[in-house]
């Protein structure tokens, strides 16, 4: 029983990369060429989510900053998620839902992207993080899931929404990681080109 439960978890799994691989990879390229733009042009990606959405922001900006699965040049990414003293004082003079907003303000700069990662589309702080990007002239790449929620209507045309199309948060997630690997792997692909074998 609990292995059949397990096996069908794999499934549902395989099946939404199946689908998702055809609807989210053009707007995965056009993130692709987005944060390509962005880096090489002396710009960072600032990165949020909460719950496992804040350790996918982590992962991708290690990833970045780190490197993927090639040795290239450092690249500028910053998880707006770590920071316990910048998060605490927000949260505790403020409110939770302003945490990322005023790292935005702070931190961001026009030609910056923000990378706004949120399974309902609906999450408070993100939405206003994703404000307060439009108000320092950045683009948003945003990943959704459940038709995009709050989040698919104030996004703007310049901006790149990458919505699963699924309902369950943990099957977003799986997909949502996916996405941020195709990410590093184009971007790595465009800038070292795509014939190396990666480790
Ligand atoms: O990882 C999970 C569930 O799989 C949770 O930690 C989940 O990320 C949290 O409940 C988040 O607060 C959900 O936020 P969001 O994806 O709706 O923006
Ligand atoms: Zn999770």
């Amino acid at each position: 029983m609990l292995e059949q439960r397990i096996q069908q978890n794999f499934i549902d799994s395989a099946d939404l990369k199946y689908q998702s691989a055809e609807s989210l990879s053009k707007p995965v390229a056009q993130a692709v060429q987005a944060v390509l733009a962005c880096v090489t042009s002396g710009g960072k990606v600032l990165a949020c989510g909460n719950g496992g959405s804040a350790a996918d922001a982590q992962h991708f900006s290690a990833e970045f900053v780190g490197r993927f699965e090639r040795e290239r040049p450092e690249l500028a990414a910053i998880s707006l998620t770590t920071d316990s003293s910048i998060l605490t004082a927000i949260a505790n003079d403020y409110d939770y839902n302003r945490i990322f907003a005023k790292q935005v303000r702070a931190l961001g700069q026009s030609g910056d992207v923000l990378l706004a990662i949120s399974t309902s589309g609906n999450s408070a702080n993100v939405l206003a993080a994703i404000e307060a990007a439009h108000e320092r002239e950045m683009s948003v790449i945003a990943l959704t899931g459940r038709g995009g929620g709050k989040m698919g209507s104030v996004l703007r045309e310049t901006d790149v929404h990458i919505c699963v199309p699924h309902e369950r948060t943990a099957r977003i997630q799986e997909v949502h990681i996916l996405v941020l690997h195709c990410i590093c792997d184009g971007v790595d692909a465009q800038l070292l080109g795509d014939q190396d074998t990666p480790a």
